[in-house]
């Protein structure tokens, strides 16, 4: 909706209103062309304000829409009529003016903005263009480079950016819809050709053609062709899923009823960190741009020396980077675990080892004050055992991060059967104010993230076995969009982290026979064997590929892998045939897939949204495919199991490849659309057929 009032005198005020960011869905857009028109016809009214209601000038087109037939006026009509008003219109633009409601700005004559406002052409990251005339107007306002710059990073620029650019006329401190209306009495009378943008020619630099020239007074149509291919992209439906099962996962719910609107978070400013590794300092410094004091406990006095000269240092760069002058947490560093008696939340972070984190929470649950919250920063161990040696067990939650963890943006919040509400809010909203995409996951070997994991290094393993070798199936996974395939982020990572766990489950170490049948199931050895010969990745210099020295980051093809490979075949009989790129992916891509159906179906992520969230915000799942489970749907839930089917049938021996109950289901009832298993879940729950 739009609404329409006259101000005393001569100004007509359109306010947008559609909570909370006044997106332009039909209703706002019918709202507006209603309200113009009824200012042009008021003989009395002389010029125009048009503002957003609640501090938020336009969040753009109303991205919930593009999912059906558009109704209602379109857009650019809407602008265009707008521009060729002859009385001045001014926006005032308040807390944002993003995609289409910039355009909508650009289609006034003038901007007004308050200082706090945040402006920009985010439309690329939904797949699409500003569609809306704004890849016109902008760059006839500001000039090409500017303007591409904008377009193609999509980035929100502040109103001191923006004026400085020409986009904006006049910044304020103050209420901007009095300046706005102050400026249009002042400017009321005078001629507004100059203010037309789409009419104007755009300045280009010197070095641009005459070409760019013609193809400049063609551009509202190609902008319309362009955008109309986008529209209809997959990677587009990808984006703007992604986009809002960012937001969906902020709307947590666990199994028992609890969720974001009925559980209270409290709001922590004193935590502790236990263990300064690389993982414990990054949490530190996290904790500390937020402004919350951090006491950086580690019990070995050498790490410490080195924690307490390179926290602060991280600690400098982080705020630097995020523009902020002073880093606004305190740290004190510490020997001594009885320094964090006083606490509100202490998060653990020593060496992945069950016995060791046992250790610690006993003495913490002795030292700390009643009501203390208690997370672990496990990647995959038991959060109930953890819970069980504390007096509260409800005030233990795990909170994992991924390295580093003042960068990387996934957070998954790991509950217990007996964590409560509170600790899963607290945890939750701590989360959130560390600027992260924060999951609630349920607790078991490996939460989501890990679990799914497990299937696809597999298979990678598998793959090599069967006559690939890294670089065919790293090159693969690239190909899909990964920013790195499965080995080199294995010899990112450390190899010796897997080795670790494998040891600790039983599947290899002294005494385990060299069989490629372990445990009842198919194994693979390769990747101990590797280990075995002292290569644990970059931090060795050598892995599955070889690199220039320990720490080296170019990851080349070695020799010494394609033999020891040659030789393990030998070895064990198997005979190499030629894999192609589509089989690597779904070998890898469709076991991994395979797993978060079984998670959707044990109840450890409340629905899809959450399984891709945390792919994209933590393993580097192309955000153009929207998720694995997102990616499913576009593949076809069919399709999946179908060739799910063909390889278990082939390696009957990989119970990960055997299709789960839930994605026959899905199938069964005629693979309906991703936003929808949520529902279909809880309902087959409830009927027990999952
Ligand atoms: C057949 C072919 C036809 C082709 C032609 C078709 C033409 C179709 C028209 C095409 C027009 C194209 C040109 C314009 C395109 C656009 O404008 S695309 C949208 C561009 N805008 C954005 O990308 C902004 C997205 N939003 C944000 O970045 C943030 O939400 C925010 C505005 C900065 C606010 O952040 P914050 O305060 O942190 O709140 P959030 O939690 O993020 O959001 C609150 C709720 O609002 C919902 N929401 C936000 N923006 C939109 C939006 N644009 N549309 C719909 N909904 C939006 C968000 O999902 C949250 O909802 P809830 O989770 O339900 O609370």
């Amino acid at each position: 909706m739009a609404m329409y009032s006259r101000l005393p005198g001569s100004v007509a005020l359109i306010t947008l209103q559609n909570p909370p960011v006044n997106a332009l869905s039909a209703a706002v857009r019918q709202g507006i062309v209603d309200t113009v028109q009824r200012a042009l016809k008021d003989p009395k009214v002389t010029s125009v304000v048009i503002c957003g209601q609640n501090g938020k000038f336009c969040g753009g087109a109303d991205i919930r829409e593009f999912a059906g037939p558009m109704l209602g006026p379109p857009l650019v009509p809407m602008i265009h009529a707008i521009e060729a008003v002859d009385k001045p219109v001014a926006a005032a633009i308040e807390g944002v003016a993003l995609g289409g409601g910039l355009e909508l700005a650009l289609g006034c004559h003038y901007r007004i903005a308050h200082s706090k406002a945040l402006l920009g052409l985010p439309e690329v990251t939904l797949g699409l263009l500003p569609g809306a005339g704004g890849s016109q107007r902008l760059p006839r306002l500001i000039g090409l480079t500017a303007a591409l710059d904008l377009i193609t990073t999509g980035r929100h620029i502040s109103a001191a950016e923006a004026l400085k650019l020409g986009i904006l006329d006049q910044v304020t401190d103050n209420n901007v819809v009095d300046q706005a209306v102050e400026f249009v009495r002042r400017v009321a009378g005078q001629p507004l050709d100059s203010r037309r943008l789409s009419t104007l020619p755009c300045p280009c630099p010197p070095d641009v053609d005459s070409l760019l020239d013609k193809a400049m007074v063609k551009g509202m149509e190609k902008e319309r062709d362009l955008l109309t291919t986008l529209f209809n992209s997959g990677q587009a439906r990808a984006l703007q899923y992604a986009f809002f099962s960012q937001r969906v996962v902020g709307k947590w719910s666990l199994p028992s009823g609890a969720s974001w609107d009925n559980s209270a978070a409290r709001t922590i400013s004193k935590a502790a960190v236990i263990g300064l590794g690389t993982m414990g300092r990054g949490i530190v410094v996290a904790l500390a741009l937020t402004g919350i004091s951090v006491v950086a406990v580690e019990t070995q006095e050498k790490q410490l020396a080195e924690a307490s000269q390179a926290v602060p240092a991280m600690l400098q760069r982080e705020a630097g980077r995020r523009s902020l002058a002073t880093p606004p947490g305190v740290i004190s560093f510490s020997s001594n675990l009885q320094d964090v008696s006083e606490v509100e939340l202490v998060i653990e972070a020593v060496f992945e080892d069950m016995s060791l984190k046992l250790q610690v929470f006993r003495h913490l649950t002795s030292v700390c004050r009643p009501g203390t919250l208690l997370c672990s920063n496990t990647s995959g161990l038991d959060i109930d055992q953890l819970a069980a040696v504390t007096q509260s067990p409800g005030l233990v939650v795990g909170m994992h991060f991924f390295a580093p963890a003042h960068v990387m943006k996934l957070l998954e919040v790991v509950y217990g059967p007996r964590s409560s509400p509170e600790a899963v809010a607290t945890a939750m909203q701590l989360g959130k104010r560390m600027g992260k995409v924060s999951v609630a996951v349920g607790n078991c070997p490996g939460f989501v993230g890990n679990r799914m994991l497990k299937p696809y290094l597999e298979q990678a393993n598998f793959l090599l076995e069967e006559g690939a070798t890294p670089q065919q199936v790293d090159e693969a996974l690239e190909e899909f969009g990964f920013p790195m395939g499965v080995f080199r982020m294995s010899d990112l990572s450390g190899l010796d982290v897997g080795w670790r766990i494998r040891k600790e489950a039983g599947l290899t170490g002294p005494g385990v026979e060299s069989t490629r049948t372990r445990q009842g199931r198919r194994y693979s050895p390769l990747p101990d064997q590797v280990c075995e010969a002292g290569r644990l990745g970059q931090k060795t210099g050598r892995g599955w590929y070889q690199y220039d020295g320990p720490g080296g980051r170019v990851a080349r093809s070695d020799p010494w892998v394609h033999i020891f490979l040659e030789a393990y075949r030998a070895e064990h009989g198997l005979v190499a045939r030629s894999i192609a790129p589509e089989e690597i992916l779904e070998r890898c891509l469709y076991a991994l897939i395979n797993e978060g159906f079984n998670i959707l179906q044990d109840a450890m992520a409340a629905g899809p949204e959450d399984i891709d969230a945390i792919y994209v915000f933590g393993y580097g799942w192309p955000r153009h495919h929207g998720g694995p489970m997102f990616h499913a749907g576009q593949v076809g839930l069919g399709r999946i199991l179908e060739r799910l089917q063909h390889h278990h049938h082939n390696h009957p021996d990989v119970p990960h490849l055997k299709p789960s109950t839930l994605l026959r289901r899905l199938v069964a009832v005629g693979s309906p659309p991703v936003q929808t298993w949520r529902e279909f879940i809880n309902k087959e729950r409830v009927h027990s057929q999952l």
